[in-house]
Order: structure tokens, then sequence, then C-alpha cells
């Protein structure tokens, strides 16, 4: 394979990392973790998903010499006005505390209704050819439920276990990891971002 078909996955998060594996499956490319070039965690300064997205592709673009992918993600509760949005991952302090995230997601929607507890998780996926490259790919994909009163399921990451998708009547942490990829933001937002590296040849 050449190394032109070679792709670094720009994510320190392990369950990511595993769905957007799965999702890029179709495409023929070389998928290697920015972890195998110990890239330092960029900065996410971004006011949005789609600012911070673009800081880590090209932060893992310019630490690796290769093109790549990154994902800017999160869960915007309505009745929060949109929180815990790009602070998701360190919404009760520390980064990547699941448990404590989820804690605090529960404590401040104690006194929420049922009716009022309706939620998005939003994905940006980020491709950029190189660490400059001026017109990089953006993808967007949104997934809406809501707020469950306690954990369900042990499935996924982060706050899969509290997100009810009544369609499917199950937590987001309930679903096989196929089902969640075929429904979610992640999955959405990388059928479209598919669809334009598809399009670019
Ligand atoms: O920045 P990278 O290294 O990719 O890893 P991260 O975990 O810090 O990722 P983000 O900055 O994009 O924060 C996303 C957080 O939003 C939450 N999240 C995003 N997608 C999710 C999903 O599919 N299921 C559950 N929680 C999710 C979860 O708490 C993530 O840690
Ligand atoms: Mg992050």
């Amino acid at each position: 394979m050449s190394t032109a078909t070679r792709w670094v996955l720009a994510s320190g998060n392990a369950g990511k990392l595993a769905e957007m594996r799965a999702l890029l499956a179709p495409l023929a490319i070389d998928l290697v973790a920015q972890s195998d070039f110990d890239v330092p965690e960029a900065e996410e300064t971004g006011i949005g998903f789609v600012d911070n997205a673009l800081i880590k592709a090209r932060h893992a673009a310019a630490h690796t010499g290769l093109p790549a992918i990154a994902d800017d993600s999160g869960l915007a509760v309505d009745a929060l006005d949109g929180a815990p949005g790009v602070h998701s991952a360190r919404y009760a302090g520390t980064h990547g505390d699941d448990a404590a995230n989820n804690r605090l997601l529960l404590e401040r929607l104690a006194n929420v209704v049922d009716a009022e507890r309706g939620a998005a998780f939003h994905c940006c996926l980020a491709a950029t050819r190189g660490a400059r490259d001026p017109a990089p790919f953006i993808a967007h994909g949104i997934w809406r439920g809501s707020i469950l009163r306690a954990p369900r399921g042990d499935g996924g990451f982060g706050y899969d276990p509290l997100f009810w998708v009544a369609e499917e009547r199950a937590s987001a942490g309930e679903l096989a990891p196929a089902r969640k990829n075929a429904i979610s933001h992640r999955g959405r937002a990388m059928q479209r971002l598919i669809e334009q590296l598809r399009a670019d040849g």
C-alpha cells in the first residue's frame, strides 16, 4: 500500500477509535492511531465542535506528516442550554472520567421532568490531507434522544448508558456496536465524510 493511502486517526479515545475504525472499513485506506506516533494531546481551544475537530486533525497531520481524520463530539442537553457540549469529555473536571461525568449530568437534571430531558449527540469530523490543507473535508452528524434517570447497559462509552433512544427502546449503552454505528451521530457524520472522500477520488 502506498504512503498516500495511510491516514492517521487523530483521537486518544479508545471507544471512538473502535467506532471510527469500523465505520472507515469500507474505504481502502490504511489507518494508524495517533498513539503509534506519540502525538501529544492537542489543546481543544475551539468554540464549537468544528473548530476542535480541525485543530485535532491539523495537529495530528503536523506531527505525523500523514493525512488525518479527527472527531470532535459531545452531548448537548436541551434543559442545560446545550451543556456539556464541547466540554463533554471533562464535564466533572477530569478529562475522560465517564462515571463522574454521568453522575454530574444526573445531578444537574435531577429536577427536570421526563418531557424536558431531550438531548442530542453531535459529531464533527475533519479530514485534512496535510497540516496546512486549505480545504479540509468537514462532516456533521446529530443523534437525538433523551437522558435517563439511571444508567442502562455497559456498551459504548461516555454518556451512552444515559442516552435513551426511543425508536430502539434501548439506551445507546444497550445497542450492539454495529447498530450504534448505523444510527449514531458518528455514523451519520462518517457516511457524509466518506461520500466526500469518494467524490474527491
Ligand atoms: O479528543 P479525542 O482525543 O478524540 O477524545 P475525547 O474523548 O477528548 O473526545 P472529545 O474531545 O471529542 O469529547 C467527546 C466527549 O463527548 C462524549 N461523547 C462523544 N461521542 C459519544 C458517544 O458516541 N457516546 C457517548 N459519549 C460520547 C464523551 O464523553 C467524549 O469523551
Ligand atoms: Mg478531546
